[in-house]
């Protein structure tokens, strides 16, 4: 390295050294330059002038000229075409390696500001430099502004990538635009100050070998903030920022080089603050090692298997469709005969609303859709289309108009999703909005509700967003829960190991419990190794596996062992109107009511009441609950024959504050619709109410319900519900080809447990519904499985995106 010239030497770094005035005092110094007419139009007189200030007047933390000659050398070399910076301040570097990229043909050089000053002062430096043509100065966070020119098509890749910004930031962008693809193999990264104590966390990541980063995924490795910046970094810019959570691409692969250099003020080389350069390599599943290739082959088989099965189901599932439609211009089905006689009745009592239901591409959306269509009323539909795939909601004979919904997502907030509510909702006159969205979308739905209430006069069988988060979060639900007198299983949130540590040897031998994670990382969700483990340090390295941190809290929850439950019930004004229990399946693709008169069924429902009592008058919307029993208790209520006794302890994990798919087993309930339409406070449905007077006659389990005489409505003679595709996929495809391989591995099932599975499938087909299929309105079903899935699938053919699990039921994917 050659010696610094100290003539040309920064003054002293201050204490305080940024955003005390001195950026605008910047701009006054070099525009009240008698020479500015000779500056104009000169990327280097700007510069000069700019040093010129740091030299005389006040510190500036440029990267500077020595500095900066490292990455112009790097220009020159990459000759990038887009080059981006994360951290411009008062545009020198910006003007420096922008005026170089325009010189060596590139295009654009974007700079990424957070603060709005810095940002104005270097809009005005690259406009006096001449620069504007090639250097676009985005104002905002690093994180949203790449997010948003990524989505606007602006930024489609980054050949050169220059980090000089929020330190925690390194690694958390570098990851978001490795998953926006905007860089990969031939990428050039440039971070300044980096060697520890500068950023250790961005030099472990581009130094990570493929299957460290792959290994960190698995283990919910760390997201946002690193722990290590906790006391510097994050507080250098008075506030503590909210950071993308990406996971990155594992299999990119960087060669890193170390430069030393000076500083402006011409310190002398401080290992600290040295700059790297990382050239991103190879991507090793694409490319690279034969292990990966074998992965991403695996995965495209995956997926091109699945859409032969759709091809070749095709012929049956056309023919069951038009055996279907014939059908129905043959003989008039229970849903039509019934719509037809409540519409075509004249009667005081009835009158039909405009329901809006959303989610209708699942099927406990559609289920419902069906039912207020059976009813006598005009249903719209709405729904996302993830990557364009055109929603089963599209084609269903129950609803009259569909509409595609804008997911909320951290882009574009929640926005956009709750205008396009409103503006369906005002456009169709709705009167009642039936939210049986997923989880995509389950806090926006409460703010929905209140802004949809607010502005119109719809109402929404929806909880407020403050219920919707507290119960949607399993730490703060399970806390209310405790509040409200009723039992939970112990439960605490640990944002450190030495916590979980604490908690586990002050149980030792009472308890066992799991983790949860508490962000919504579907490859962690699966986890259920009981803590604490044999020894302590196993139980230790375990711990430290999952890298618990305040960026990535955990529940520790006590274990229960036994069988699980699940409910779903209809609250109307904090009164429960509607209400099933069935136990709990693997994905939730088979359903079975629990018969009404059960004990656990009734203490289900007990618990229901009394939560949603607690509640209050504004308690209006679908509530669900897990639920776990200890394998004693049923041990010992199966001895008595089912028979209630003095009754079941329940333990409450989780709940949903949105509607379960548990709600198909109301298919055949007409009465159903009645307790909804009760939100509107309107007349009942002249028809459903009859059903409802003979029903509290032929009830012996009505409850009262606020002072009145309400049945609760329980599903009526229910039938057992399964989805034609996941069984062909999970009991015949997935056991043959165990079955077949075992051939050549050596290992799979055997040839009776292939035949077992199949004849449960076999059962499943013959003697249970299809959670989709209806007669009277086939379409949907065809649809799923012959439009939906396959062009879902073909997305992840194409894209090469992996998913590790999927709802046949919901169409939600688990992204791994
Ligand atoms: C060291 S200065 C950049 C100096 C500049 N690269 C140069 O050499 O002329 C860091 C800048 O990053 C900005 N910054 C901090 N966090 C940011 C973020 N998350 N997104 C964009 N800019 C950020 C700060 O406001 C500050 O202006």
């Amino acid at each position: 390295m050659t010696k610094f010239d100290q003539a040309k030497a920064y003054v002293e770094e201050p204490e305080i050294f940024f955003d005390d005035g001195r950026e605008t005092e910047l701009l006054q110094y070099i525009y009240n330059r008698s020479d500015i007419d000779a500056i104009r139009g000169s990327p280097r007189k700007v510069l000069a002038a700019i040093d010129e200030y740091g030299r005389t007047k006040n510190y500036l933390m440029n990267v500077g000229e020595d500095k900066g000659k490292i990455v112009t050398d790097l220009i020159e070399e990459v000759k990038p075409e887009t080059m981006v910076e994360c951290g411009g301040y008062v545009g020198y570097s910006c003007i420096l390696f922008g005026d170089a990229v325009k010189r060596s043909g590139g295009q654009r050089y974007y700079s990424l500001e957070r603060h709005p000053v810095f940002g104005a002062v270097i809009m005005s430096l690259v406009d006096l430099a001449g620069l504007s043509d090639v250097v676009k100065v985005i104002i905002g966070t690093s994180d949203a502004s790449i997010k948003r020119l990524h989505s606007s098509g602006d930024l489609k890749h980054i050949d050169l990538m220059f980090l000089d910004h929020y330190k925690p930031a390194y690694t958390t962008d570098l990851k978001l635009c490795e998953e926006l693809r905007l860089i990969t193999p031939g990428s050039v990264l440039a971070a300044d100050n980096v060697i520890k104590p500068g950023n250790p966390p961005y030099l472990e990541y581009v130094r990570s070998s493929v299957e460290q980063k792959r290994t960190a995924i698995q283990t919910n490795g760390p997201r946002g903030v690193d722990p290590r910046f906790k006391d510097r970094t994050s507080k250098q810019y008075k506030v503590e920022l909210d950071l993308s959570s990406s996971k990155g691409n594992p299999d990119l692969v960087y060669d890193s080089k170390l430069v030393h250099s000076f500083e402006p003020t011409g310190v002398p080389v401080r290992p600290q603050k040295a700059c790297t350069r990382q050239k991103c390599l190879k991507t090793t599943s694409r490319f690279n090692m034969p292990a990966d290739r074998q992965g991403w082959l695996a995965y495209s088989l995956k997926n091109a298997s699945l859409i032969a099965l759709s091809l070749i189901t095709l012929p049956q599932d056309t023919f069951f469709l038009a055996l279907s439609l014939i059908a129905n211009v043959l003989i008039r089905d229970e849903a039509t005969k019934r719509r037809r006689l409540i519409r075509g009745t004249s009667t005081p009592y009835f009158e039909p609303k405009t329901i809006l239901v959303t989610g209708v591409g699942m099927s406990k959306g559609l289920s419902l859709a069906r039912q207020f269509y059976a009813a006598g009323h005009n249903v719209i539909g709405a729904d996302f289309e993830p990557c364009g795939a055109l929603n089963p909601g599209r084609v269903s004979k129950s609803i009259r108009k569909f509409y595609s919904l804008t997911a909320p997502s951290a882009e574009h907030g929640s926005n956009r999703y709750i205008q396009s509510l409103l503006d369906i909702i005002t456009h169709e006159n709705v009167h009642l909005w039936v939210s049986c969205s997923g989880v995509a979308s389950a806090v926006e739905d409460g703010a929905a509700k209140e802004t949809i209430e607010r502005l119109t006069t719809c109402r929404a069988v929806q909880f407020d967003i403050s219920t919707t988060q507290t119960l949607h979060e399993k730490h703060s639900f399970i806390e209310h829960t405790a509040s409200l007198g009723l039992n939970v299983p112990e439960t605490h949130t640990v944002t450190s190991q030495d916590t979980a540590l604490d908690i586990l040897q002050g149980a030792q031998g009472t308890k066992q419990f799991i983790l949860k994670s508490l962000t919504l990382d579907d490859a962690a969700r699966g986890n259920m190794t009981l803590l604490p483990r044999p020894s302590w340090s196993e139980t230790e390295e375990h711990l430290l596996a999952l890298r618990i941190s305040a960026q990535t809290p955990w529940i520790l929850q006590q274990y229960i062992r036994g069988p699980e439950y699940c409910t779903h019930a209809l609250v109307v004004r904090g009164s429960v109107r509607a209400f099933v229990a069935c136990p709990s399946s693997d994905l939730l693709m088979h359903y079975e009511a629990l018969p009404r008169e059960s004990p656990l069924a009734q203490g289900m429902l007990e618990f229901t009441r009394t939560f949603a009592e607690r509640q209050g008058e504004a308690f209006t919307g679908h509530l669900s609950f897990d639920f776990l029993v200890r394998e004693e208790d049923v041990r010992e209520m199966e001895g008595r024959g089912g028979a209630a006794g003095s009754g079941v302890e329940l333990w409450p994990i989780e709940c949903n504050p949105r509607a379960h798919t548990a709600v198909v087993l109301f298919r055949e309930n007409p009465n159903m619709i009645a307790e909804y339409l009760d939100v509107l406070d309107g007349p009942k449905d002249a028809f459903t109410r009859l059903q409802q007077e003979k029903a509290i006659k032929a009830n012996g389990s009505s409850f009262t319900n606020g002072g009145m005489e309400n049945p609760i409505i329980w599903p009526e003679e229910p039938q057992k519900y399964y989805w034609s595709g996941h069984d062909l996929v999970a009991s015949v495809l997935l056991p043959l080809v165990s079955f077949l391989t075992s051939f050549a591995t050596g290992k799979g099932v055997s040839l009776s447990a292939l035949l077992s599975d199949c004849s449960v499938c076999l059962q499943h087909l013959l003697f249970w519904k299809d959670g989709t299929f209806e007669v009277w309105d086939p379409w949907p079903w065809w649809w799923l499985y012959h439009v939906y899935w396959p062009l879902r699938f073909a997305y992840f053919l194409l894209t090469g995106r992996r998913w590790s699990r999927l709802n046949i039921s919901t169409g939600k994917v688990f992204e791994c």
